[in-house]
């Protein structure tokens, strides 16, 4: 079945556009996680390891019944070494067997041939990822391993097109001779590369990043990407809200997942939140899984026909 289709019917089933990133870090971890984790295996990687996916564990238990997708980020864990990917791979494991989908953000790419090993490891058959972010830069022989792959093999990608982060722009918002951005560009190709992949649902299993911060260039870029999923990270911890992620939306009330990471597993370390991590990160999704539901609701986009 089709990325896409998969993940839709995951969203209707959980009512849901939430995305709960995970991307642990040692100094945010609940002590007596970390305490325990010392005590077994000392002050070493094993510790680290063990605590993040105790870590992780919990959080998937506590959103499960309300989020699709989980997000973990790559960065996180590789800074551990083989021991990193070890945890990074249990935690993929783990959700998939608690019925979530997974998008491992590695933001990957090289030339064709490199590309392709890439997408062997991340979309191969065996790897039980179902997606992976991925840059655009090196242009459409980089792009198309990961494509084969995810028809071959269900998956699904998310190219980078418009990304959060302030100095997005640089680059990105370049204007073109056409008159044409930078992103608006790589929306055309993205466009044009998920054409082939276009599952029951009528969405292209090549989706693109489009950033919670940027509302008005995800507005014109709904328009260009018709048939493409957004993952839509930069809301909560980078400033952006409800409001900001409905032009990611079509009228269809799908098209988007929309990230959090922090805002999510650290919730626990907010003023006015409990104690307790699983319950905090609980709360903070249901509540951001409301808002966004109310901000389509008010203008006409939430339906789960
Ligand atoms: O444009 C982009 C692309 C990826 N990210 C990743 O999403 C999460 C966001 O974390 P928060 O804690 O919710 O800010 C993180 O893994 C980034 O690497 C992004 O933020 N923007």
């Amino acid at each position: 079945m089709n990325f896409t289709d998969r993940l839709i019917a995951k969203v209707k089933e959980k009512k849901s556009h939430v995305c709960v990133g995970l991307d642990p870090r040692l100094d945010r971890i609940p002590d007596k996680i970390r305490e325990e984790a010392i005590k077994k295996y000392g002050e070493t990687k094993e510790a680290v390891v063990d605590a993040f996916l105790t870590f992780n564990q919990g959080i998937i238990d506590a959103v499960k019944d309300d989020v699709a997708i989980i997000k973990p980020q790559m960065a996180f864990y590789e800074k551990y070494g083989y021991q990193g990917i070890k945890a990074f791979e249990k935690t993929v494991a783990y959700a998939k067997k608690q019925g979530l989908l997974v998008i491992t953000d590695a933001k990957r790419n090289d030339i064709g041939s490199t590309a392709k090993a890439y997408a062997d490891s991340y979309l191969g058959s065996s790897s039980k990822s179902d997606s992976l972010t991925v840059t655009p830069y090196l242009g459409s022989d980089g792009i198309k391993p990961f494509i084969t792959h995810c028809q071959a093999n269900d998956k699904g990608v998310f190219i980078l097109v418009k990304t959060s982060n302030p100095s997005a722009g640089e680059l990105q918002d370049l204007e073109l001779k056409d008159g044409d951005r930078v992103y608006e560009k790589l929306a055309r190709l993205v466009e044009d590369w998920g054409m082939d992949s276009i599952g029951d649902k009528g969405y292209s299993s090549v989706g693109a990043v489009i950033g919670a911060t940027y509302p008005q260039e995800a507005r014109k870029l709904r328009k260009i990407m018709k048939h493409n999923y957004f993952l839509v990270p930069g809301y909560g911890a980078q400033g952006g809200g409800a409001k900001d992620v409905v032009p990611c939306f079509n009228q269809d009330g799908l098209g988007a997942v929309v990230n959090s990471s922090r805002g999510i597993i650290f919730a626990y370390q907010q003023e006015d939140c409990s104690n307790d991590y699983q319950q905090a990160a609980k709360k903070a999704v249901l509540d951001m899984k409301e808002d966004i539901n109310t901000a389509l609701q008010e203008v006409n986009k939430l339906t789960w026909e």
